[in-house]
């Protein structure tokens, strides 16, 4: 495929120490120009496949191509990793002590003093950072050195960005500046983001392909809105959402009648009018800000539905809902 910029073909990469970590048999391909966000619980594979894919670590079996080329690991390659896939890891690996504008113009070469010095501020300004480019690393917050290490790693013009878990050390408001700068590099830089989190809101509002990953394989991929409204696998519509999961007996007492053994509810697919034929008891109200969660229950099973009006359910009413969607599995 032409469009194709990362391809992983049968990849396995088995620990000696854990044989039954690592990642198995992914095919994955890339999309150029995409941000791509890989998602899964701890210990799910996630770092594995970026280190596979950025070179510094080789597969057992199978292939990372870039550009049809074969990405080869770190024994046969005198310093590890591709020029052109560039990674930023959780440690952000900057000279702490010295200079924003240091730390980022010292990967260039010296032959263009001019160049260089507008080449820092290019990318500096890109990343909203070059008011900061006097100062010492270790003098910033924890979301500015973020960027400090971006700028580092697109100084070089790469291809391919890597994120590993870019939002763990930020708060929400810096997260979200992020999440939009992440997506400029891609639309306006043509950089291909591969991105690594186990916060799925990272992957819903950011990614234009997400790829679900569990025990080192790859369950499903897709859009976001997709994965989200019709996940194929409980574990997707877990990790994404903080659905209601009933038996096929339980959920029989909310009418619902499946042949599937588990079904997910989420809690916006239950809609609370008056006179619905549901007649749930609230449990508890669990105050969220814009929003709140009702604990409800009707004949012992509970399900946790939301209201954007807060104030208007107490503990003990008894309220009307309907169940607007389901899916099984
Ligand atoms: N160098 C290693 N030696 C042995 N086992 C390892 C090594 N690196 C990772 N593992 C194991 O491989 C599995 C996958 O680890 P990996 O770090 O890729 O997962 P992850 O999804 O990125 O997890 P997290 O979100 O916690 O960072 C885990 O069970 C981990 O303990």
């Amino acid at each position: 495929m032409s469009n194709t910029i990362i391809e992983l073909k049968d990849v396995t990469k088995v620990y000696i120490e854990s044989p039954f970590a690592g990642v198995k048999s992914i095919n994955l391909a890339i999309r150029q120009g995409a941000v791509t966000v890989i998602s899964g619980e701890s210990g799910s594979g996630k770092s594995t496949l970026l280190k596979l894919i950025s070179g510094l670590m080789s597969p057992d079996t199978g292939s990372v191509l870039f550009k049809d080329e074969i990405v080869r690991g770190p024994e046969s390659r005198l310093i590890p990793g591709h020029e052109a896939i560039k990674t930023v890891a959780q440690d952000f690996n900057l000279n702490i002590y010295a200079k924003v504008y240091d730390n980022i113009a010292g990967l260039l070469p010296n032959t263009n003093l001019k160049a260089k010095d507008q080449k820092a501020y290019e990318v500096m300004e890109f990343l909203r950072i070059d008011h900061l480019a006097r100062k010492r690393a270790v003098d910033l917050s924890g979301g500015e050195q973020q960027r400090v290490a971006i700028a580092r790693a697109i100084i070089t013009d790469p291809e391919v960005l890597l994120l590993d878990e870019p939002f763990s050390q930020v708060d929400t408001l810096v997260k979200n500046e992020l999440r939009a700068d992440i997506k400029r590099m891609a639309r306006y830089l043509g950089i291909s983001v591969i991105l690594v989190s186990h916060d799925p809101l990272d992957g819903l509002s950011l990614a234009d392909e997400m790829v679900i990953l569990k025990n080192g394989i790859i369950l499903e991929s897709g859009v976001p809105r997709h994965l989200y409204n019709a996940p194929g696998y409980l574990y997707t519509a877990q990790l994404l959402s903080n659905c209601n999961v009933l038996t096929a007996d339980e959920a029989q007492e909310l009418g619902i009648s499946s042949y599937k053994d588990t079904i997910a509810i989420y809690p916006e697919w239950i809609r609370l009018e008056e006179g619905a034929s549901l007649q749930f008891i609230i449990k508890d109200v669990f105050f969220k800000g814009s929003y709140e969660e009702l604990l409800l229950n009707l004949n012992g099973v509970k399900l946790i539905a939301i209201s954007t009006d807060p104030g208007k359910y107490t503990k003990g009413m008894q309220v009307g809902g309907r169940i607007e969607r389901f899916v099984g599995f």
